[in-house]
């Protein structure tokens, strides 16, 4: 297609504090999604498209994907699950239009994600897109998916990561939303010894109660305090308080440069341990300081010299 807009590769490790979900045939929604500043939006062909919609909503997936300039925004696409008849076409529809990753919905094996993945792969052989430049990643949503969650974030070179779906989880689990999570935390915890087992990223899930303020930001709280990478969200006004939460604090920032420098000054002097600002510090600590450094650089939130 003339003018068809074409996308850097994408890049497994970039940020990714705030996926959005929406619906890929609603064009309301996906125009101009890029204007919210989330580093991902999820289009979806799944459980937001109604069955009779399926078809229309691949069109309208193909037309956004090839002619809406998304710029810095990833574009995730969540295909319908392995077991509908839908998800294999959408495969051809996301690889031929361009889009950087896929979420495979209900995730419970590796044998699923080894599937996907050899439908992408023969998708890109027959539009002569790159092969290897589609990512994965699975949303885990069922109690089979969480224990099987290592197997499933290992089953594929090109797995960016894992989300946890607290809808389906839920309903799977026979409990309610919880305020302080104690339905989910097991299960959260679990994925994310899985994730960080396998070298990759692992996402919270999305906050249902677009009216209660207060419980999402407790969420996100618990969240950034447990390790996550980020969160899947429904809403724009969800993203602007998870990329703060994420985002390493100035206080943070000016602890890590002093251990960082330190560091290298001790390293030079024959030193492994010593004391920072009262705490100790060992290469674990320099290691972290380090890597919040890096995350502020890319947070934006940056403004040293390091
Ligand atoms: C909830 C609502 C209808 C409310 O609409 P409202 O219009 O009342 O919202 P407002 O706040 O008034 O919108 C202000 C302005 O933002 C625009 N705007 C709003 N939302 C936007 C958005 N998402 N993307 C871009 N733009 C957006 C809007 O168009 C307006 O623009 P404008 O008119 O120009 O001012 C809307 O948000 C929405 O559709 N959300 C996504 C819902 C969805 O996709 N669910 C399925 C995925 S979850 C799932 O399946 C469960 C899961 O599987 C999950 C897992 O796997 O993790 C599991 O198991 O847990
Ligand atoms: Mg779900």
């Amino acid at each position: 297609m003339a003018g068809k807009i074409t996308r850097p590769r994408p890049n497994k490790d970039r940020l990714r504090r705030t996926m959005m979900f929406m619906n890929a045939q609603r064009p309301g929604l996906i125009k101009d999604a890029y204007i919210y500043g989330c580093d991902s939006i999820m289009l979806d062909l799944e459980d937001a498209v109604a069955v009779n919609q399926k078809d229309a909503a691949r069109f309208s997936l193909y037309h956004a994907l090839t002619t809406i300039d998304y710029g810095d925004t990833e574009v995730i696409v969540r295909i319908n699950g392995t077991d509908t008849e839908y998800w294999q076409e959408d495969v051809r529809v996301c690889v031929a239009g361009g889009a950087d990753g896929i979420r495979i919905p209900k995730c419970e094996s590796a044998e699923q994600v080894k599937e996907v993945e050899a439908a992408v792969e023969a998708a890109e052989k027959e539009f002569g897109v790159e092969v290897g430049r589609t990512l994965l990643m699975a949303a885990l949503e069922s109690p089979l998916g969480i224990m099987n969650a290592y197997e499933i974030c290992t089953a594929s070179d090109r797995m960016l990561g894992c989300a946890i779906s607290g809808g389906d989880f839920r309903t799977s689990m026979r409990v309610q939303i919880e305020p302080d999570g104690i339905e989910i935390n097991t299960a959260r915890s679990m994925m994310l010894l899985a994730a960080r087992a396998a070298g990759v990223q692992c996402l919270d899930t999305m906050y249902p109660n677009l009216d209660d303020e207060e419980g999402f930001r407790r969420e996100v709280d618990l969240i950034v305090r447990m390790g996550f990478d980020g969160k899947s969200l429904i809403n724009p006004k969800q993203i602007a308080y998870v990329h703060e939460r994420l985002a390493p604090t100035q206080k943070q920032i000016a602890h890590s440069e002093k251990i960082v420098r330190s560091c290298r000054e001790q390293a030079d002097a024959g030193v492994g341990v010593y004391v920072v600002d009262g705490k100790m510090v060992d290469p674990p600590f320099f290691k972290e300081a380090e890597r919040i450094i890096e995350l502020a650089k890319k947070c934006g939130v940056y403004h040293g010299d390091l």
